[in-house]
């Protein structure tokens, strides 16, 4: 049991994490926290001792015939307590199953609950919605608790019967024995004898009733983590390739997010040169995000493939593709560890002439140096450095140029920053371009445009337009040919 333990520790708890983790980001609604929680029940319920006493199970059957040597009325009372015993488990079951279940997901959906309000502690704050939140919170709780309540009641009621039965058994191989040994068929050793084990065979099913509402509570959490398994997105285990040149290429791309019907890229096809710098224009919800997600590898496509350097890059080995590829997305998050961490990915090994290299290039070297403990300095958590929305931003940016960054996805990367910040990243993105880095910057703000070669417009999922950005800006800002004969029509009339 203890090595079970081990192996779900060691290796279902790391490959839960990472499906979580794949599943959250194309579905955004799961929690690699809820998975830790459901293999812990089954963990404890696998390695705890109610599942001992049933491997006594088959020593039942031994006691049973034993019994029954000593007298087969004693042995139909066996008989009888082992089939009262599992009706009153089976009977538990199905008077406290369904609304176990429902109490269960109540209690998931209601901690998920204060999970957002958490995140969202500012908003809350702010506009005072903490009463509102927590009066709901406790409305909801009630009628979960009321549920878990009736389904204690319930349970309550046919322990107690099952008790009841139970003892009356006992005594009733007690009186029989007690027969038997008036009407000297039997010895008094006898009497003791079957008593001792009715208690024996009886035991493992006594254990059984006990240890049903965790093997409940065990299946139900089995049952989420295999609707995880398989709803999680399947990713090959890969070879590692070659360092890319990035060229990047979309050929006829399709994409629906999970869970909708409506595509929100609709068969794009381009091709973008090594070295690159492309801005990626257009409305909200045009598809420009996805753009970015499909390009990372983050999202596969419906049909259609994007390429880098000839190779899908949602199949390529996610490892070995983050050593090429640097990503700063829409809503930047750090990890609440040393901002060298942050920058060098997380890796165990990080390289500190590379991690001083990012931050330079995203200019943020001097601003980590004047930290409390400069590169080693912990972001965010308790007792951590807080960053302003700028400067997680510069960091994020940091992160997605360190190694060898051949393709560099930028979303949104001036959303926080002022016009100094702006013109750091400006410079990040020169530097990128003479390193000859493929660049993707996805942006609403046409002053970034100033550092791009080419123009992509997206209108809702296809492009509208693509070509060198003076050309395209110019055919964008020039009146359409209807306007203007409209214009002269309507001065001549
Ligand atoms: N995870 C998701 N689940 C469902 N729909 C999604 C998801 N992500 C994006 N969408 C939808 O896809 C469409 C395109 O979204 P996308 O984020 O790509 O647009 P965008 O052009 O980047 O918009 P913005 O400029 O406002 O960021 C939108 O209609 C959006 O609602």
């Amino acid at each position: 049991m203890a090595k079970i333990g081990d192996w779900i520790d060691k290796t279902a708890t790391p490959d839960l994490i990472v499906r979580s983790i794949r599943l959250t980001s194309v579905q955004s609604s799961t929690s690699s926290g809820e998975a830790i929680r459901d293999l812990g029940v089954i963990k404890n319920f696998i390695t705890g001792n109610g599942i001992f006493s049933l491997f006594d199970t088959p020593w039942s059957l031994i006691y049973l015939v034993v019994i029954f040597m000593i007298h087969t009325s004693t042995g139909f009372i066996a008989i009888a307590g082992i089939i009262i015993l599992v009706s009153m488990a089976v009977w538990n079951e199905l008077a406290t199953k369904r609304i176990l279940r429902e109490t269960n997901e109540e209690t998931i959906r209601n901690i998920n609950a204060i999970d957002v309000a958490t995140r969202n502690a500012e908003v809350v704050e702010a506009m005072g919605m903490s009463e509102f939140i927590v009066s709901d919170w406790c409305k909801r709780n009630d009628q979960n608790r009321a549920m878990q309540v009736t389904a204690q009641n319930r349970s309550n009621v046919i322990t107690g019967i099952t008790k009841f039965l139970r003892s009356t058994l006992q005594i009733s191989v007690i009186g029989t024995g007690a027969l038997l040994a008036i009407t000297a068929h039997k010895t008094a050793g006898s009497i003791i004898a079957a008593s001792i084990l009715m208690g024996r065979v009886l035991a493992p099913f006594d254990a059984a009733v006990h240890t049903w509402k965790f093997l409940n509570q065990a299946k139900m959490s089995y049952g989420r983590l295999q609707r995880l398994i398989l709803t999680s997105p399947k990713r090959e285990q890969t070879m590692a390739l070659p360092e890319p040149e990035g060229k990047l290429e979309f050929d006829r791309v399709f994409f629906t997010p999970y869970g909708s019907n409506k595509p929100t890229v609709k068969g794009i096809s381009f091709v973008i040169e090594p070295g690159d710098v492309v801005g990626v224009i257009g409305a909200s919800a045009s598809g420009k995000s996805t753009i970015a997600k499909l390009t990372v590898g983050v999202w596969k496509p419906i049909s259609g493939v994007v390429r880098l350097d000839g190779a899908d890059v949602y199949t390529w080995n996610r490892e070995n593709f983050g050593n090429y590829v640097g990503y700063l997305p829409q809503d930047i998050e750090l990890f609440n560890t040393s901002v060298k961490a942050n920058i060098a990915r997380m890796r165990p090994d990080p390289n500190p002439e590379e991690i001083i290299k990012a931050a330079k290039i995203a200019g943020i070297h001097e601003l980590i140096l004047s930290l409390p403990n400069g590169y080693d300095t912990t972001i965010g958590g308790p007792g951590g450095v807080i960053l302003s929305g700028g400067q997680k931003q510069l960091l994020g940016l940091a992160r997605a140029f360190y190694g060898n960054t051949k393709l560099l996805v930028l979303d949104e990367p001036n959303a926080n920053l002022d016009s100094n910040g702006e013109a750091r990243l400006i410079n990040a993105i020169n530097v990128a371009r003479e390193q000859n880095t493929t660049t993707v910057i996805i942006t609403h703000k046409l002053q970034l445009l100033s550092v791009v070669n080419t123009v992509i417009v997206m209108s809702d999922g296809v492009i509208y337009a693509m070509g060198p950005k003076d050309e395209i800006l110019s055919r964008l800002v020039a009146p359409s040919p209807d306007a203007t004969e409209d214009k002269r029509s309507s001065a001549s009339g």
